[in-house]
């Protein structure tokens, strides 16, 4: 399959979850599986931010390639699912089974959705949000849904990563200085 356009040669582009050895076989049942990849929806596209007043600015983010309607699954989180500790700024959590925490990890292999940036310094408030659900086979999906106003064509895709995800940052930093 083609790679998205603007992906970087470093990262494994996937079109379905990979499992990490982590995950036992409780947990992989509880998440579900998929026998279909991924496919482009045309409503997303990677693109590098060149607003020098954006504080991502250099790296790159998620825009809505055509008008996206309100409440509208854009694209599911895709990664590497795992059951531990880690320290990435791509790792999202994705549900906790029997006391273990699962999360989907796009640091080394993912798909678009691990570009969408948080609103914080872009925006007043995000129009998009995280949303956990069933895929139509049953697969435990996190996706990226647009907010109750949708999305401009244009506008960057923007969520809250939750100030739990921005505290961790903020300690880590303190940490290495
Ligand atoms: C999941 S990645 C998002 C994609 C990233 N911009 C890229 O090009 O790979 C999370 C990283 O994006 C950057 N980022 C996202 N939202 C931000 C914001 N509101 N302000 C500053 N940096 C942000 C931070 O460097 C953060 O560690």
């Amino acid at each position: 399959m083609t790679l998205p356009r603007n992906w970087p040669n470093d990262i494994i582009w996937i079109t379905q979850y990979s499992f990490h050895a982590s995950v036992d076989t409780e947990s992989r049942e509880f998440i579900g599986k998929t026998s279909r990849n991924s496919k482009p929806n045309g409503l997303f596209a990677i693109q590098k931010i060149k607003d020098s007043g954006h504080p991502a600015h250099g790296q790159y983010g998620l825009f809505a390639a055509k008008k996206i309607p309100a409440n509208t699954d854009i694209i599911d989180y895709l990664g590497e699912v795992h059951a531990e500790d880690r320290i990435s700024d791509y790792d999202l959590s994705l549900a906790r089974i029997q006391e273990k925490s699962i999360g989907i990890d796009a640091s080394k292999k993912g798909n678009e959705a691990r570009f969408v940036n948080d609103y914080r310094g872009i925006r007043e408030k995000p129009n998009a949000i995280f949303a956990d659900g069933r895929h139509h086979d049953g697969q435990l999906r996190m996706s990226i849904r647009s907010s109750h106003e949708g999305i401009k064509k244009g506008e960057e895709i923007l969520v809250s990563y939750g100030k739990a995800w921005w505290r961790a940052r903020i300690d880590l930093e303190s940490v290495n200085q």
